[in-house]
């Protein structure tokens, strides 16, 4: 593929009489025009004083590409292969739960969007819409599913085998999050959306969830979710007990120690995400871009190692390609697009990813995304 073949979605950037934000910073001022006060705080924020928000994007900036010249570079090869398949770019969509506090079509609006691109979409466990909802919306289309471990096990494995038998390609378990972190401006807003029953839609639909509760009212199954939610407990025996039952990939999300990069190998996980989880956990780690280096040289190629936290824009993808990410993931960014126009902004942003991504490999001399890790950075 021709890097600059497929101009339609740049022409289309500068002559659409509409005006689409394309910067993060411009899409995150217009979606915060259409969102509430407390659904934008909540997708906004990090925790505690945002240190770690800040230092995810921060660490992008002190990275600088050392570009090769004179190389053809006229076609380049975007694909990523993962657990057996092709994905057009090392561009997927992250799990971000609750997506109707962006647009009341939610996670169907991104998982379409994904599907016109080939992108991966990843559903929350704590989703507005169902994974048979997602499944019947958006047919064959790539699509991985996110568990947050719930307390009654039996719950968690059901939720595995539902997306199973859905045509879900993959399975993230969510690490970083056995609580949620201490968010200061939903505390501020008083907004929780959980309380609020945003994020019910798996649960709702699961039939050993609702077996195990005593009423099935509302008020009832918000209270189930909120019992099974915070799972403290969960350690290294959970993630053998997932292993067991299902044989779809696992990938753990949220790892930022090499030590437990080794531990996840040394467990038959099938993947690592390097991530922070947008700094909206523990305030105060490791930027995630600085944390990818020391868990690429310590899983030496065992499994593939996925990245998110910080992605802003194609350069972005670049430099974590080029630190040794297979493939990185996109939050933010499209739940601002999802809010500022549905369907069409998740596309928007994507194609915009997509071409700068593009633009960017072939500028740095680089001619297929596999060849990424011999492209030198320095930290300036
Ligand atoms: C509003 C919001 C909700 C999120 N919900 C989930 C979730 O349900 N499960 C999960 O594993 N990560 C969740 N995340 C974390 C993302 O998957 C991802 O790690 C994070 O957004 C990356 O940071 P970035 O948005 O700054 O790029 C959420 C993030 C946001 C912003
Ligand atoms: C205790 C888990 C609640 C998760 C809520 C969704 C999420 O991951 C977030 O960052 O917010």
């Amino acid at each position: 593929m021709n890097p600059i073949e497929d101009k339609d979605v740049l022409l289309q950037n500068i002559s659409s009489s509409e005006y689409f934000p394309i910067t993060y910073k411009e899409l995150e001022q217009e979606a915060k025009q259409t969102m509430s006060v407390g659904g934008f705080g909540y997708v906004r924020s990090g925790a505690g004083n945002e240190e770690t928000l800040r230092k995810n994007e921060e660490s992008f900036s002190k990275l600088s590409f050392l570009p090769r010249f004179l190389r053809d570079v006229s076609e380049l090869d975007t694909s990523v292969q993962l657990f057996g398949r092709t994905y057009p770019y090392p561009i997927f969509l992250a799990p971000v739960g609750m997506q109707k506090l962006a647009h009341k079509e939610g996670e169907i609006a991104s998982a379409k969007a994904a599907a016109t691109h080939r992108v991966p979409f990843v559903l929350s466990t704590v989703s507005s819409y169902s994974i048979e909802d997602v499944a019947n919306a958006t047919g064959d289309s790539p699509k991985w599913f996110q568990l947050y471990w719930s307390n009654n096990e039996e719950i968690s494995f059901n939720m595995v085998k539902r997306a199973e038998e859905a045509g879900f390609e993959a399975i993230v378990l969510t690490i970083d999050t056995p609580m949620l972190g201490w968010r200061v401006e939903d505390i501020r807003n008083r907004f929780s959306p959980l309380k609020l029953g945003l994020g019910k839609a798996n649960y709702e639909a699961d039939p050993v969830f609702l077996r195990s509760l005593e009423n099935q009212d509302a008020e009832s199954i918000i209270h189930g979710i909120l019992n099974n939610i915070n799972h403290p407990t969960l350690n290294w025996k959970h993630v053998a007990a997932l292993k067991e039952r299902t044989s779809l990939p696992i990938l753990l999300k949220g790892i930022l120690h090499p030590e437990d990069a080794r531990l996840a190998v040394e467990n038959g996980i099938d993947g690592i995400i390097v991530s922070n989880h947008g700094g909206r956990q523990l305030d105060g780690v490791i930027s995630a871009i600085d944390a990818l280096p020391l868990i690429v040289e310590e899983v030496k190629g065992a499994v593939p190692v996925l990245f998110d936290s910080g992605i802003r824009r194609g350069t972005d993808v670049v430099k974590a390609l080029a630190l040794g990410a297979d493939a990185v993931f996109i939050g933010r960014p499209f739940i601002y697009g999802l809010a500022v126009d549905g369907q069409n902004g998740v596309e928007k942003v994507l194609a915009n990813f997509i071409e700068e991504t593009k633009i960017s490999i072939s500028l740095a001399g680089i001619s297929s995304v596999k060849d990424l890790p011999a492209l030198k950075i320095v930290t300036s």
